[in-house]
């Protein structure tokens, strides 16, 4: 399905950066074109639910890969896929990004995409990764994550690259980029966009030990910009959303181009190299074993 949703992805230039243009030949795509045609529009994929009004200009995109929006391949093209069609749709100006999981935000990147599988895969694997990331990173429309669960890893770097981060006030929850907890190593660009969100030396903490903080602490460190009651987490996204979109989009896009595009520019620079670099790197058997005891440790409830 993610090779048949790629085949339908057509690549366009907008300055330096590559994004996707969905193709709708596919079904499953076609699905997430028709966002216009009146007030309300929803759609959705298997695993992310899109819906807008195009009155108030706001968008929601819902995970909904159970058990714990754990991103997968097809989770990974799905979501740039819908970026994508968002922003090329005039009617919406900014996208509020939940889970329809309880209890999780994201799991992170699935591990199952980086255990035992070809160098083929891993090299398609890291390219959705990256195509999500360039495409949330240099959004040009503004992006609110509303972190209604716990979001290790991937999870958090999809908050981090958003504009501004709500978290439900629950303390069983947790945030934090744990790589090495896993025995690998966040790239280069989950690293730089850490920094960009905690500052240097918070983030030099934070990955050597791969910490994951609890709401009250992210919100100390500038992980999140917000704490709230469970409840409230999508009301509160849509009015912090509403004043977000009394700023001129052209001067707030402007904006947030110069403090991301150095960033982003970064990695544009070296895809290629960034992608041999993870292949080499995950098929090692030292990080295979790593990444099995820790699936083992995952299925015994160890984590
Ligand atoms: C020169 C050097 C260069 C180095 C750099 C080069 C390249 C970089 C290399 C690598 C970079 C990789 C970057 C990786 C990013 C990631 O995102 S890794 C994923 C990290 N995620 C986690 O650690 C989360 C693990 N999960 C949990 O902590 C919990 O599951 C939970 C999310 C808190 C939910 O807890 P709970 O509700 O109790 O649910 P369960 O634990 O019971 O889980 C349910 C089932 O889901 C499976 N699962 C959980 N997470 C994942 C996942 N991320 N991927 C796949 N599967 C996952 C879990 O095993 C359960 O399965 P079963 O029901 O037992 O079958």
């Amino acid at each position: 399905m993610a090779a048949v949703l790629r085949r339908g992805i057509k690549f366009i230039s907008f300055g330096s950066s590559q994004v996707f243009s969905g193709g709708c030949k596919h079904g499953k795509t076609s699905t997430l074109s028709s966002f216009s045609s009146s007030n309300r529009n929803s759609s959705s994929s298997s695993k992310i639910k899109v819906d807008l009004d195009s009155s108030t200009g706001i968008a929601v995109m819902k995970f909904q890969n159970p058990p714990v929006n754990s991103m997968n391949l097809e989770f990974l093209t799905e979501f740039s896929i819908g970026l994508e069609k968002l922003e090329l749709d005039k009617s919406c100006r900014g996208v509020i990004l939940t889970s329809a999981q309880p209890k999780i935000f994201s799991a992170g990147l699935d591990i199952l995409d980086m255990y035992g599988k070809t160098p083929e895969h891993y090299e398609e694997f890291w390219r959705a990764v990256q195509d999500m990331w360039l495409k949330l990173y240099g959004y040009s429309k503004i992006t609110i994550a509303a972190i209604n669960g716990s979001s290790p890893a991937g999870g958090c770097l999809v908050s981090m690259a958003s504009d501004y981060r709500i978290m439900a006030d629950n303390p069983r929850y947790r945030i934090g980029l744990n790589e090495t907890q896993l025995g690998i190593v966040a790239p280069f660009w989950f690293k730089d966009t850490m920094v960009n969100t905690v500052g240097h030396r918070t983030t030099e903490l934070s990955l050597q030990f791969g910490l994951m903080y609890s709401p009250s602490d992210a919100l100390k460190i500038g992980l999140v910009d917000q704490l709230v009651p469970e409840e409230n987490i999508l009301s509160t996204a849509t009015e912090t959303m509403t004043k977000w979109l009394d700023i001129p989009d052209h001067a707030r896009e402007i904006s947030k181009s110069m403090l991301r595009k150095p960033t982003v520019d970064r990695l544009l620079a070296s895809r290629d190299a960034d992608i041999k670099n993870f292949v080499s790197f995950i098929a090692k058997d030292s990080i295979q074993k790593s990444l099995g005891l820790y699936l083992t440790m995952l299925k015994q409830r160890k984590v």
